[in-house]
């Protein structure tokens, strides 16, 4: 009995500590809910919110998943998809509804096409001299000009076709070695290698394979996602950056990653300008060198360029080619559909799909799209930032506040698409409910790639690889989930970082089939 109470004695001072604690916070919270609507007051009213904490905000109804808590939590609390949270102290709007992504990225573009500060990124990418995290601005303009009309366009993108399939080609060769032994290969690294190698020989001209370069770039890769896209409480609460250590420190872990950028970037650089005078078909970075000047760029203004490309260009790619084939996986009637649209659409039926072929594929363009609609890479796009205050339906949006726009959740809206959730590429097709819809930036209920002046420029170039790749991963071959005890298993726990993947790496078995 006595052993009871002793025990019990130090539980119920700790419960009265905490309960204590609830009730002076749920004081401090109307407290400061108060202040904040008396600030606005005659302003227009904020979006609704859901009740907060002090301190913390909403943050602790954020969780792992934000793309879902929030559209829940939008769901449940505003009626038009606008929603305002306070993450740590960071007031920040959701958009969910497709009505109030037009307004954000249509309407009101230009006012909220900023990005808000972030120490990590304007250290990394040396002083944001890059596209994705610069400010709406002059440098931004410059910096995305370059992109669109010299790297990025049509003819560039189709001058790397044969990258594109000789590298498609040694995938496939992997594929067959797989088959031809009766093994479940590792889908997730040959389908990261393809689009990273691509990525590698469009901007360098070159693979990195042989060089001993790939697994740097690749670890630095990983290292970079892991610094932007994880935790850094001074997001949330900026003021730690006025402790000089704290900040300090902030700045020394991505000063140590730029270096590492630096010494690699610098290297392969290099090795570029030696090639300048060469005839031949300029990468990225000749025709960034060469452009360099007339747009008033230092070397480092190009380095930031170049690792803003690898962060969006690669593990992007590679997420819509691994979830494509696991809705394939997950749904046989659309594989069987596919596989006969592309069987029967190959010139030559022995070699494999080239880009020729897929043009006329409309079905595997289909299932792109909906892959797409249901796993975008980048479920909460990146953040815009209202640069003044303006209003959205009455509401008011103040100056200086983030704005995540939840492309997942619009994928995902009942209200705008039929059978939300389920993977009906049919629904693209000709004949099919949604035949117009595209991911272009003039639909705002299906956003995989951003809309208006921070819409996404890398479209043609990572559409085109998915497409080729896909084609012949079900061309020549059947595939089948291995079993793991019996049972067949495709797990679909996802993990959000800077994008959102599967948390597990996929495997299957393929099994070579004569066309
Ligand atoms: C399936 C592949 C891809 C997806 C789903 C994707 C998605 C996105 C999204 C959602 C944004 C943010 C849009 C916004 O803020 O509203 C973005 C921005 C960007 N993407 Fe992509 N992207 C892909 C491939 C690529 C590729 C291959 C490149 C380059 C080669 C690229 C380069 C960029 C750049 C530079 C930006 C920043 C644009 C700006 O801030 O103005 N992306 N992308």
């Amino acid at each position: 009995m006595t052993m009871a109470y002793e025990t019990m004695l130090p539980q119920a001072l700790l419960f009265l500590a905490l309960f204590l604690s609830y009730i002076a916070l749920l004081h401090l919270a109307k407290r400061s809910k108060s202040k904040e609507q008396e600030q606005h007051k005659g302003r227009g009213c904020l979006p609704p919110s859901p009740k907060g904490l002090p301190l913390i905000g909403h943050l602790h109804l954020v969780g792992f998943l934000p793309h879902v808590s929030l559209r829940d939590l939008t769901g449940r609390y505003s009626r038009d998809g606008l929603m305002l949270v306070r993450l740590g102290s960071v007031p920040t709007i959701i958009v969910s509804s497709r009505h109030a992504a037009e307004a954000v990225m249509r309407t009101h573009d230009h006012l909220l096409a900023s990005r808000p500060p972030s120490t990590i990124a304007h250290t990394l990418l040396y002083g944001s001299r890059d596209v994705i995290f610069a400010a709406y601005g002059d440098h931004w303009r410059r910096a995305k000009k370059i992109l669109t009309l010299h790297l990025l366009t049509l003819k560039k993108v189709q001058s790397y076709r044969i990258v594109r399939e000789e590298e498609t080609c040694l995938a496939m060769t992997k594929v067959s070695d797989a088959a031809d032994v009766g093994q479940a290969m590792d889908m997730s690294e040959l389908l990261y290698s393809f689009t990273f190698e691509v990525m590698c020989r469009a901007v360098s001209g070159r693979s990195v394979k042989l060089n001993g370069t790939s697994r740097l770039f690749r670890e630095l890769l990983n290292v970079t996602e892991t610094l932007i896209g994880g935790f850094n409480a001074e997001d949330y609460f900026p003021w730690l950056l006025r402790i000089g250590a704290y900040r300090r420190s902030v700045c020394a872990r991505a000063e140590k990653v730029r270096k590492r950028w630096d010494d690699l970037l610098d290297r392969v650089m290099d090795d570029d300008e030696e090639k300048l005078v060469q005839q031949h078909e300029p990468d990225f970075i000749e025709v960034l060198l060469s452009h360099r000047h007339e747009y008033g760029f230092t070397r480092d203004h190009l380095k930031a360029l170049l690792v803003d490309i690898f962060v969006a260009g690669t593990d992007t790619s590679y997420i819509v080619l691994e979830f494509a084939m696991v809705e394939l996986m997950r749904n046989p009637h659309v594989m069987a559909r596919l596989q006969d649209e592309v069987r029967h659409g190959v010139r030559n039926s022995h070699d494999m799909v080239t880009e020729d072929d897929v043009m006329n594929m409309a079905y595997l363009k289909a299932v792109i799209k909906e892959t797409l609609r249901l796993h975008p890479p980048a479920p909460l796009l990146a953040p815009h930032y209202s640069v003044t205050e303006i209003h959205i339906d009455g509401y008011m949006v103040p100056a200086k506040t983030p704005i995540l726009i939840n492309a997942w959740a619009l994928g995902r809206d009942t209200s705008a698409w039929e059978d939300a959730e389920e993977f009906k590429p049919e629904r693209f097709m000709d004949t099919g409910s949604e035949a117009t819809v595209n991911f272009k930036g003039s639909d705002f209920q299906f956003l995989p790639f951003g809309a208006g002046r921070r819409m996404c420029p890398g479209i043609l170039f990572s559409v085109s690889s998915i497409e080729i790749m896909l084609a012949n991963l079900v061309h020549r071959f059947n595939w089948e989930v291995p079993t793991v005890m019996g049972e067949t298993c495709l797990n679909m726990t996802e993990v959000f970082r800077l994008t959102l993947r599967r948390k597990e790496k996929l495997f299957l078995a393929p099994k070579m089939v004569t066309v």
